[in-house]
Formats: C-alpha cells, structure tokens, sequence
C-alpha cells in the first residue's frame, strides 16, 4: 500500500501505571476525524520501551477494536534481536493490521549488510507490510541510503520514517528516490522541507496538536500552493522544538493532559514529567 499524509504516532496513555484505554479510545475517535492517514501504536511516542508483552498485545487489540477499520494502523514493532522481531511481528497477524513501523537495530550497531539481513530477513518472514525507521541519535548507526536503494527492492518494505537527522542525506535521497516507495519524516522540524522536496508526508509525535494544520500543509503543498503552506509551517515551527526540550513523548503529554485528552499526565520510568520550566513555556503555546 501507498503510505503517504500524516500518521499519527499515537501516545500509550497510562493511569495508576495501567494502559488508560478509556483516554485511548477518546484520543481515536478525536484525530481519525481530522484526517490523519494512519495510526501508528507503540512507536517511540508510544513508549514502547516499557509497555509488556501483555500490554502490547492489549494496545493493539483495543486500537484495531477502536479504529474500527477507519485507518489503517502500523505497530511499532523494532529491536536488536532480528529473531525476536519475527516472533513479536507474528503475534500481530491475528490482528487487522496493515504492517510494522521497525526501527533499526539499536545498542548492538550492526553494520550495512547487518542492517540489511536484518530487515530482508523480518521482510521475509511476513506479509505485513514494514516501514524501517531510521533514528541514528537513538539507535548509534545510521541506514546509508544505498541501504535504503536495496532494501526498497523488497516486496513489502514500502516505506523509510526518516529521521535521519542529516539534511544532506535526506535530500539526496529525496532527489533519488527508490522507485514506488514512500519516504515519511520522523524529524518533526523537517516536515515542510520534506514535503517541498517530494517527500510523502510524516510520522509526527507533534501533530497530535494542530493536527489539521499539519494536513492542511500536506494538502497545500500537494496543490503547488507553496506560500500559504510556509505561512502555516511558521506558525508550527514555533512550537516544534518545544514539544522536544525534554524526552519525546513527556512534553506531548502534558500538553495532551491540558487539553483534556488524557486522564493523567503519567509516563513510565526512566522517563519523567516534564519540568516545571517547560510546563510554564508550553501553557503558553498550546
Ligand atoms: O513515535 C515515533 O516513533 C517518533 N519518533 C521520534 C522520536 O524519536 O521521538 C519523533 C517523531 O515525531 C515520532
């Protein structure tokens, strides 16, 4: 499938350490009307470092159930132990899913032809769909686009989540591009000028607030009206780099906490609620 427009990365929110699956609900059926294209659970934003196996089957569970086949869903499905991927991916092909969103390997470094047998091996193991997320200031190794080149010759690698993090490399591979493969950013920042260099659109922690102007730029920029899409890109840019002061997703929280959208502005450890400071700052903008 084509994977373009704004997905959202869903926040797990949580209650007295427990999924809140009542705020999860109300969160899906408040952004699948603004028009998202998708709903990724358990990405980065998501926490999927500390959610467990049991949890992580329930969140998929009760997001399919919400959703109610409205959007597609891709589950944050990633790790260091390419055996273990495949096992966890299995467990989601009871499920109506579309794919996984996979971050590269983290912590173990593996090299090119690591990176590259690593996701030709979870391709080949399943019908689902994969997004490889590429995160270097996370994972330690960057996915060199002559990695990507290969690994969108596989049938159901459809798509790269971008956060690179290197304006250079995102650009060359934007101006040569693989062929029908979707290049999504991950870097909240670099959205409009993903967007403006035939990027297909974004995998953004930071439009689960504004989430109709994030599509409205998409839309824009899309129909050549370039001027009123950076006169919308510059009311964003001057929240972006807030909402990542502090460990995505800590600041969304909050913000999604004020707003009414979650019960309680709870994460889980080693995380922690933003400061004060930044609470401060961010009442103002939101
Ligand atoms: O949820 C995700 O996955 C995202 N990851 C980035 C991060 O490293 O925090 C940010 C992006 O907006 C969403």
């Amino acid at each position: 499938m084509s994977i373009s427009g704004i997905w959202l990365p869903i926040v797990t929110p949580f209650k007295d350490d427990k999924v809140d699956f009542k705020s999860l609900e109300g969160m899906i059926n408040h952004y699948i009307p603004k028009g998202i294209s998708g709903l990724i659970p358990l990405g980065t934003t998501g926490e999927s470092p500390t959610v467990s196996d049991i949890e992580f089957e329930e969140i998929v569970e009760k997001t399919v159930e919400f959703c109610n086949n409205r959007v597609p869903i891709f589950v944050g499905v990633g790790g260091n132990d390419t055996k273990k991927v495949i096992q966890k991916l299995k467990l989601l092909e009871k499920y109506n899913v579309k794919g996984i969103l996979s971050v590269s390997p983290y912590y173990n470094r593996p090299d090119q032809r690591g990176i590259l047998q690593h996701f030709s091996s979870i391709a080949a193991s399943t019908d689902l769909d994969i997004i490889v997320y590429n995160i270097p200031y996370r994972t330690g190794r960057n996915i060199e686009n002559s990695t990507i080149h290969k690994l969108a010759e596989i049938k159901n690698i459809v798509a790269l989540k971008d956060a690179s993090g290197d304006i250079k490399q995102t650009l060359e591979l934007l101006l040569n591009p693989p062929k029908d493969f979707s290049i999504l950013t991950g870097e909240d920042a670099f959205y409009y000028t993903t967007l403006l260099h035939g990027g297909h659109g974004g995998i953004l922690a930071s439009c689960h607030l504004e989430t109709e102007l994030f599509i409205e730029i998409y839309n824009q920029v899309k129909e050549n009206n370039y001027q009123a899409a950076f006169e919308n890109w510059k009311k964003l840019i001057k929240v972006i780099p807030h909402l990542f002061e502090e460990p995505n997703p800590t600041p969304i929280k909050y913000c999604l906490y004020k707003l009414g959208l979650i019960e309680a502005n709870e994460v889980r450890l080693p995380l922690l609620p933003i400061t004060e400071a930044l609470q401060a700052k961010l009442d103002i903008l939101i």
